[in-house]
C-alpha cells in the first residue's frame, strides 16, 4: 500500500505492511491499553482502513493511523470503532530527523513488523509532529511549523478513556486529546468547549485545534473528529485526587465542593445559551423509560445487577407511581437542554490561578455517541458529581460517610444558590422538592448500574463501590 501525504499529495514512504500483520500485533497489545473499551469481551478485530498522515521530515518514520473495528454479536455484544495512531520506524531511521524532546519510551513498541518497528503513535514524537500540521486552528494560534519544541512532552498515564498527551512547549502549553472511539459526525468533546467558549464561558479549556478524519471503509466514507488540543490548565489538580487527599487526611471538601457546585451551574446556564436549539420541555414518563433502559443493558452485564433485580422493579414501579401523580397534578419536569454527560471529579480540574475548569464533553465513553449528546436534565451531571463524592471517601478512606454527605451539602448549595441569582440563568421553573429528590435517586441508580458495569470492566476491585450505593439507593 502506497501511502500517499494527504496534504501535500506527493508520494509518501511505502508501507510495506499488511493489514493481517498489523492485527496480528495488535491483537496481543490492545487489550492491555487502559482506554481500550471491549476489555475481557472476546472481539473479533478488523483493520478496516488505514489512514496516512503527513510524514514530512520524518527521516524514515512514517505515522499512519488504523482504523480498528471491535465486534461480538448477541447478548452483550460489542461494536466500537477504534482510532490506533502508529509509527513504523523503517530500520536505519535517521536519528537526527526528528523532533525535538524526549526519546521514544520502549513502552511504547508494539511490536517488530517484517518493515521495521511498530510504536504507538500516541507515545510517538513523529505522530504529534503529524497531527500538528494536519489539525484545523481555531485562530492564529498555530505555532510554527516543524520542527516543533517537544521538551517535556509526554502521554499521561492517567486512569482515562481516551489518551492525553502534554506539549508543554506547543502554542504556549497544550493538551492533546486523542480520541479512540470514534462514530460518525462531530464529537462533544470538540464541538461543546468551542460553542461555549463562543458563547463567552471561559470554564473550560480553550480549544485551539482540532483533527477530523474521512473513513473511507466497507460501510462506506464517514467523517469523525479524532482528536482536540486545547490550553493546558496551569498547576492543575484533578478533582478526584484533591478529593481523595482530603478525604485521606480526614479534611471536609466542603469549600472546593461549593465551588464546584457554582461553577456546574454557570455551565449549564452556557450550555443553554450556547445550545439554545436543544432546550425543550419532555414528558416526564421519558425519564422512567431511560432508567428501564439503563436497567436493561446494565442486568444484560453483569450478575451483580441482575442479583438485585427484585428491589430494581420496586424502585421503579414506586418512581412509575410518583411520576403519574406528578403528571395528574400538573408538575412538569424542567425542559432538557445540552448537558455534559458523564460528569464527575476527574472532570473537573482545579488550578490555584484559574479556579475549577470542567474537562471532557463525550458523555459516557460505554454509551454511543448519538445517545450521548441527547438533551437531558442539568440534574443528570449534578448526581454525576455527587457519585463522585462516594468513590472520594471509600477510595480515600475518609472514615465516616459525613464526609461524603458534607460535601454533597456543600455541592448542592452551590449549585442551587446560582440557579437564584435572579436573571442570571433563564433556567425556568425547577422541579418541586420532592421530586427533584426523586430526580436525584433515580439519576443517582441510573449512574450506579452505569459504574457496576464500567468497574467491572475495567476495575474490578472497586465495584463494590457502586453497588454499595445501588443497595443504599434500595433500601437493601
Ligand atoms: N487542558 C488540560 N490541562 C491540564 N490537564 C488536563 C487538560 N485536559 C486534560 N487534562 C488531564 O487529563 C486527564 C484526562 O482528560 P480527559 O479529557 O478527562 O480524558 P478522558 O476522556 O480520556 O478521561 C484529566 O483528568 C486531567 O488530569
Ligand atoms: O473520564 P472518563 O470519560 O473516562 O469516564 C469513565 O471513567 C471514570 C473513571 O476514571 C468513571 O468514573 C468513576 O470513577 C471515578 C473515580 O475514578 C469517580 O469519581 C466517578 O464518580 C465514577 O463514575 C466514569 O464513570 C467513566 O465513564
Amino acid at each position: 500500500m502506497a501511502l500517499v501525504d494527504p496534504k501535500t499529495g506527493h508520494d509518501g514512504v511505502t508501507l510495506d505492511l499488511d493489514d493481517g500483520e498489523i492485527l496480528r500485533l495488535l491483537e496481543a497489545w490492545l487489550p492491555s491499553r487502559r482506554w481500550y473499551p471491549a476489555k475481557g469481551v472476546d472481539v473479533v478485530l478488523s483493520c478496516t482502513a488505514r489512514i496516512p498522515m503527513p510524514s514530512d521530515a520524518q527521516g524514515g518514520r512514517q505515522p499512519f493511523i488504523a482504523i480498528v473495528r471491535a465486534r461480538r454479536e448477541g447478548a452483550g455484544g460489542v461494536d466500537v470503532t477504534l482510532q490506533v495512531p502508529l509509527v513504523l520506524e523503517q530500520e536505519g531511521a535517521d536519528p537526527a530527523a526528528r523532533p525535538a524532546g524526549p526519546v521514544v519510551d520502549p513502552s511504547a513498541l508494539v511490536g517488530t513488523t517484517s518493515a521495521g518497528r511498530l510504536y504507538d503513535g500516541a507515545q510517538h514524537p513523529a505522530f504529534w509532529s503529524a497531527w500538528l500540521d494536519a489539525a484545523t486552528w481555531a485562530e492564529e494560534d498555530r505555532p510554527a511549523r516543524q520542527p516543533y519544541d517537544f521538551t517535556g512532552a509526554h502521554i499521561l498515564s492517567v486512569e482515562q478513556s481516551n489518551s492525553s498527551v502534554l506539549l508543554p512547549r506547543v502554542a504556549g502549553g497544550t493538551m492533546l486529546k486523542i480520541l479512540r472511539t470514534l462514530a460518525p459526525g462531530d464529537n462533544p468533546d470538540v464541538v461543546v468547549p468551542l460553542a461555549l467558549t463562543r458563547a463567552g464561558w471561559h470554564g473550560v479549556p480553550t480549544p485551539y485545534a482540532w483533527h477530523e478524519l474521512t473513513i473511507d471503509d466497507p460501510e462506506g466514507s464517514w467523517r469523525a473528529h479524532a482528536g482536540v488540543l486545547a490550553e493546558l490548565v496551569p498547576d492543575a489538580t484533578d478533582g478526584f485526587e484533591l478529593a481523595c487527599s482530603l478525604a485521606a487526611d480526614g479534611r471536609p471538601f466542603n469549600g472546593p465542593a461549593r465551588e464546584l457546585g457554582t461553577q456546574v451551574a454557570q455551565m449549564h446556564s452556557a450550555l443553554r445559551r450556547a445550545f439554545v436549539d436543544e432546550v425543550r420541555d419532555v414528558d416526564p414518563a421519558w425519564l422512567l423509560d431511560a432508567l428501564r433502559r439503563r436497567v436493561r443493558s446494565a442486568s444484560s452485564a453483569s450478575a451483580a445487577v441482575r442479583e438485585r433485580a427484585t428491589e430494581i422493579e420496586a424502585f421503579l414501579a414506586h418512581m412509575s407511581s410518583v411520576t403519574d401523580d406528578a403528571v395528574r397534578q400538573g408538575r412538569p419536569l424542567p425542559p432538557v437542554q445540552r448537558i455534559h454527560g458523564d460528569l464527575h471529579l476527574g472532570q473537573a480540574l482545579y488550578s490555584p490561578q484559574t479556579g475549577w475548569r470542567i474537562l471532557d464533553f463525550e458523555g459516557e465513553p460505554l454509551r454511543p455517541l448519538r445517545e450521548r449528546t441527547r438533551p437531558d436534565l442539568g440534574e443528570r451531571d449534578v448526581t454525576g458529581m455527587l457519585r463522585s463524592f462516594d468513590y472520594a471517601a471509600a477510595v480515600g478512606h475518609a472514615g465516616s460517610t459525613e464526609w461524603a454527605r458534607a460535601a454533597r451539602r456543600a455541592f448542592l448549595e452551590g449549585y442551587n444558590g446560582y440557579l437564584t441569582v435572579p436573571g442570571a440563568l433563564g433556567f425556568g421553573q425547577r422541579p418541586s422538592l420532592a421530586d427533584r429528590v426523586l430526580i436525584l435517586d433515580s439519576f443517582e441508580l441510573d449512574k450506579a448500574l452505569y459504574e457496576v458495569v464500567y468497574e467491572e470492566r475495567n476495575r474490578p476491585d472497586w465495584t463494590h463501590i457502586p453497588l454499595a450505593a445501588i443497595d443504599r439507593i434500595l433500601g437493601r
